[in-house]
């Protein structure tokens, strides 16, 4: 992770600008997609992740399948996608040492078919599919409303920096990766990934499906209704998180844990609760510790807020990336 985020910011510095989001979400799903199943970008034909923007990019458009329209131009990327995920899984079910040769997710879906009636090849193609689009837009939008809050005050960008200096500092040796016990000193980089994910949860919300009647507030929700719970206006409930707007980390260090889990979902909630959460949290951080370190930034353009429904930037947020001299 280290690594990948590293050579990033390497091609990034020197750079007039970069927009943050598109760069981010690119470098997160090639570093995916190497552990889910050994893709290996540079040696590809095909950028995967180009096609997944574009495929992601209208997901909710209007479906006339007509040359030239955004619907047709998502379904021909949707189908090379598929196309390169069923051959990656046919490759892997005709290898010597089927499910065993690369220890990544694949093998053990690999080997899970069969185990269930629903665990067949075309489930792995799809979970593959499941994944990749979940990492494509997720930590790297998280991480760009990040920019657009630390840009905005400044006192919290130069605490945030303090502390991964600090990390660095106490190391014996300077050029020695990030070890797991440095990241779970990170207690400042924590609050600021939450207090950014409770003021700009990508999600507008979640939805479930009543098994039973329910009675909520004097109203009956019927058995079987769709029900969108909108966590995004949970994290701003004032009893919860006083002065809801302001952009806060510190408020994290007070934070009742009831309070918390009653009123701050950004990865939703219960059985169903977001499976990359860990992963896209230590993504996050690794990628500030590297960032501030080593590299200086500053905000050039962009930043304007919009939903539609996932949290976007109508003109992106453009940062400027430099060596720490
Ligand atoms: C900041 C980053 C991310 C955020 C805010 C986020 C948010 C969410 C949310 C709100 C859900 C719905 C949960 C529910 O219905 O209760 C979800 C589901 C899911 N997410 Fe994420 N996600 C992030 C990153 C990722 C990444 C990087 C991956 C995979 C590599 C991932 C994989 C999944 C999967 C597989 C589910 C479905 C879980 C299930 O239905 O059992 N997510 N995510």
């Amino acid at each position: 992770m280290e690594m990948a985020v590293h050579n990033a910011l390497k091609s990034w510095s020197g750079k007039e600008s970069i927009d943050v989001k598109k760069e981010i979400s690119s470098m997160v799903f090639d570093f995916t997609a190497k552990q889910i199943f050994g893709y290996d970008t540079d040696a590809s034909p095909v950028k995967l992740s180009d096609k997944f923007s574009s495929f992601l990019g209208c997901l909710v458009t209007l479906p006339l399948n007509v040359p030239g329209t955004k619907y047709y131009n998502c379904m021909k990327d949707h189908k090379c996608i598929m196309n390169k995920l069923r051959q990656v899984v046919k490759e892997r079910l005709a290898a010597p040492k089927m499910g065993e040769e690369y220890g990544d997710l694949l093998d053990s879906a690999i080997k899970d078919i069969g185990t269930e009636k629903l665990v067949t090849e075309e489930f792995v193609v799809y979970l593959l599919l499941g994944l990749l689009a979940a990492s494509y837009d997720s930590s790297s939008l998280t991480v760009a409303v990040a920019f657009k809050l630390l840009s905005e005050n400044p006192a919290v960008s130069e605490e945030l920096t303090a502390e991964h200096e600090a990390i660095v500092d106490t190391r014996i040796d300077k050029d020695s990766s990030l070890t797991w016990d440095e990241y779970k000193s990170m207690t400042f980089t924590r609050h600021v990934i939450n207090e950014t994910l409770r003021i700009g949860p990508i999600v507008p919300g979640v939805l479930r499906r009543t098994l039973q009647d329910i009675e909520v507030k004097g109203y009956k929700i019927p058995a079987g209704w769709s029900v969108m719970v909108v966590t995004a206006a949970q994290h701003y409930n004032p009893e919860a998180f006083a002065e809801p707007e302001k952009f806060n980390p510190s408020r994290w260090k007070e934070l009742d844990s009831t309070v918390i889990s009653k009123n701050f979902k950004p990865f939703g909630g219960g059985t169903r609760q977001c499976a990359g959460a860990e992963y896209s949290k230590a993504f996050m951080a690794v990628f500030f510790h590297k960032l501030l370190t080593e590299y200086r930034w500053e905000k050039v353009r962009g930043g304007d807020v919009i939903r539609n429904p996932l949290l976007g930037f109508k003109d992106g947020i453009h940062i400027k990336v430099s060596v720490n001299p």
